[in-house]
């Protein structure tokens, strides 16, 4: 079997879908995206090309350390992100020639179902106790929201009091029912993390995210040496070449890599073991479409540190296109309880409805998250 052409997809609401079609009739998907650079993305897939076509598919090992070290520059977000939608293509493709789901592939199931939690509370959390109760309906009991609106690298106690609140209201209207993460999502530099981590503990949020942007990773064992709050990150770093270093240094609990960010199904499932072996816990970030979500689940199903999956139904990045939009066999991303089974079809489970796929793609948005600046004018972190 040789691979024969690539094509890519940017759909609404801003993601990007990538086929792989082999000489044999069979087709794999994959969802190489960075959200807000798709096309520097699309453009990396197009790229990788001259090391895919006429290639043996069912080589992906070769092709992954191929794809990451033929070019003398490797790593970062656009590259990893390229590799990834296409090493996520060709374990679909694997998987539909032995006609076996992936997870069978990786030695067969680690547990029966796997957690999900959904997002509430948009980019400036609000109307969150609402939310809450409307998914709670749906059988969710966890869930994650931002912790803070912009803030200023020291900024003041109304602001850590705005985010202290939002907390103490949940834990008011919900008490132990439910869990939830706050994503301080890179909004909080080091100086004020402390101070919030400090004022949030009493409420015992499930996790903190991002605590402090990737760039400061320095910070993880610091902040996890003054709270009981979990840390996690991981949707910002791109291979197991950066994880090591963060998991060495200590402080994670959990860590996020994005299936669609993190060099594919290939590199999480080599990060996942390694968390492992720093008793780390998995919890995939996928905000993203459902090929995405169908890797995330693939390497969920297989890592015993796997404890929790995002997905996006619902999700505030969701405008123009739901989670299940292209995908034909719905019925079987159903949450049940606030689980999700294994997907039971071969390949990576996504049976994707090419006709509305080719649709969308006609008016696929240039998606670009919102530059927000700070009241002094300069450019705050979203
Ligand atoms: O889902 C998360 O945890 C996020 O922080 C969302 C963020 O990754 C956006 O997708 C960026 O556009
Ligand atoms: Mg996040």
């Amino acid at each position: 079997m040789k691979i024969i052409k690539l094509t890519t997809y940017r759909v609404p609401p801003r993601w990007m879908l990538l086929k792989i079609e082999t000489d044999e009739g069979v087709v794999g998907w994959g969802e190489p995206v960075i959200e807000g650079r798709a096309r520097t993305v699309e453009t990396a897939v197009q790229e990788m090309e001259p090391y895919l076509i006429g290639q043996d598919p069912s080589r992906i090992n070769d092709l992954w350390q191929t794809m990451y070290r033929a070019g003398f520059y490797r790593g970062g977000a656009i590259l990893m992100s390229a590799i990834a939608g296409i090493d996520q293509a060709l374990w679909d493709i694997k998987g539909k020639v032995l006609d076996k789901p992936v997870y069978e592939l990786l030695g067969g199931l680690v547990r029966d179902r796997m957690k999900m939690y959904s997002w509430v509370g948009g980019d400036r959390p609000s109307d969150i106790i609402e939310q809450i109760r409307t998914l709670q309906q749906g059988g969710f009991n966890t869930f994650k929201m931002n912790g803070t609106e912009e803030l200023g690298m020291l900024d003041t106690s109304a602001k850590v009091d705005d985010a202290v609140r939002r907390v103490a209201e949940i834990r008011e209207a919900f008490g132990s029912t439910i869990e939830f993460g706050l994503d301080f999502h890179g909004r909080v530099a080091a100086p004020m993390a402390k101070t919030l981590l400090r004022e949030l503990e009493p409420y015992r949020p499930l996790f903190v995210e991002e605590p402090v942007l990737a760039e400061q990773a320095e910070y993880y064992p610091r902040l996890a040496e003054m709270t009981s709050i979990p840390l996690a990150a991981g949707e910002r770093m791109y291979s197991r070449f950066e994880f090591k270093n963060v998991f060495a240094a200590g402080g994670l609990s959990i860590v996020q890599p994005d299936l669609s960010h993190a060099g594919g199904i290939t590199e999480c499932l080599k990060i996942a073991s390694m968390a492992e072996a720093y008793d780390i816990t998995l919890a995939p970030h996928c905000p993203l479409g459902p090929v995405a979500l169908a890797s995330c689940l693939q390497v969920d199903f297989v890592s015993y540190n796997a404890v929790l999956q995002e997905q996006s139904m619902g999700i505030h990045y969701n405008q123009g296109g739901e989670l299940l939009d292209y995908v034909i066999n719905k019925e079987d991303f159903k949450i049940v309880d606030g689980y999700c089974k294994p997907l039971p079809k071969p390949g990576l489970g996504v049976e994707v409805d090419e006709e509305r796929v080719i649709a969308a793609s006609q008016h696929a948005p240039d998606w670009r998250n919102p530059v927000w600046r700070h009241a002094d004018g300069s450019v705050a972190e979203w």
